[in-house]
């Protein structure tokens, strides 16, 4: 598959941001939850989110697909600029209603495993559906979401995320699936404290 570069463009305010205010733990941990997922800005999620949307829009999506609980404010912001619903893949209390999809991944950031379940009755056959979430790491999530979404009989156009660690395989993962991926911002690298990202050309 050859990469969209207009999907991966990097968006240069959020791309400024991590540069001059992320905290960089070793070479594996970057926190920017001061705006993104922990404490949340709502004008510039709302900036970020509508630029996904832009990118996002050519797919004609029915839907938007997320994982609780860090993708919702993302998601929420994508669905409302296309007019589409926010479906999220339940992890705190899985209990919804049934036939449920139901994929057991590593947790991300926690150790232990995650059950994320997901409602039939919210992903259809008919539906066209884009992922959305905040980070993209080693893609368990979004490929369990890619899985569960294709599960139901729905057709998977994207996998956006707001940043994404190019050195770990989640993207690569999720185009062996045949899904194109959409950043706002490529993390090559975290060394000496810093993150090195890939650069906007405006
Ligand atoms: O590409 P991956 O390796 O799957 O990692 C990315 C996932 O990790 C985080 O979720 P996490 O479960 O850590 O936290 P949350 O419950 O706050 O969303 C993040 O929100 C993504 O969903």
């Amino acid at each position: 598959m050859t990469a969209d570069l207009n999907l991966l463009r990097p968006y240069g305010p959020l791309v400024r941001r991590i540069e001059a205010e992320a905290t960089v733990i070793g070479d594996q941990i970057l926190k920017i939850d001061h705006f993104l997922n922990h404490r949340i800005e709502p004008s510039f999620i709302t900036e970020m989110g509508q630029e996904l949307a832009k990118r996002l829009a050519g797919f004609e999506p029915t839907v938007v697909l997320t994982a609780e609980a860090s993708g919702i404010a993302p998601g929420l912001v994508v669905a409302q600029a296309l007019n589409v619903p926010l479906v999220y893949a339940k992890k705190y209390a899985p209990q919804v209603e049934s036939p449920a999809i139901a994929r057991v991944i590593p947790s991300p950031t926690k150790g232990g495993e995650t059950k994320l379940v997901l409602s039939q009755r919210y992903v259809m056959p008919a539906d066209r559906v884009v992922i959305v979430d905040d980070f993209l790491s080693n893609g368990r999530t979004a490929v369990a979401l890619i899985e569960m979404a294709r599960e139901a009989g729905a057709e998977v156009l994207c996998a956006s995320f707001i940043v994404e660690k190019r050195f770990k395989q989640g993207h690569a993962s999720i185009e062996a699936l045949g899904v194109p991926v959409c950043t706002l911002a490529q993390v090559e690298a975290l060394e000496n404290g810093h993150a090195v990202l890939t650069q906007p050309q405006d």
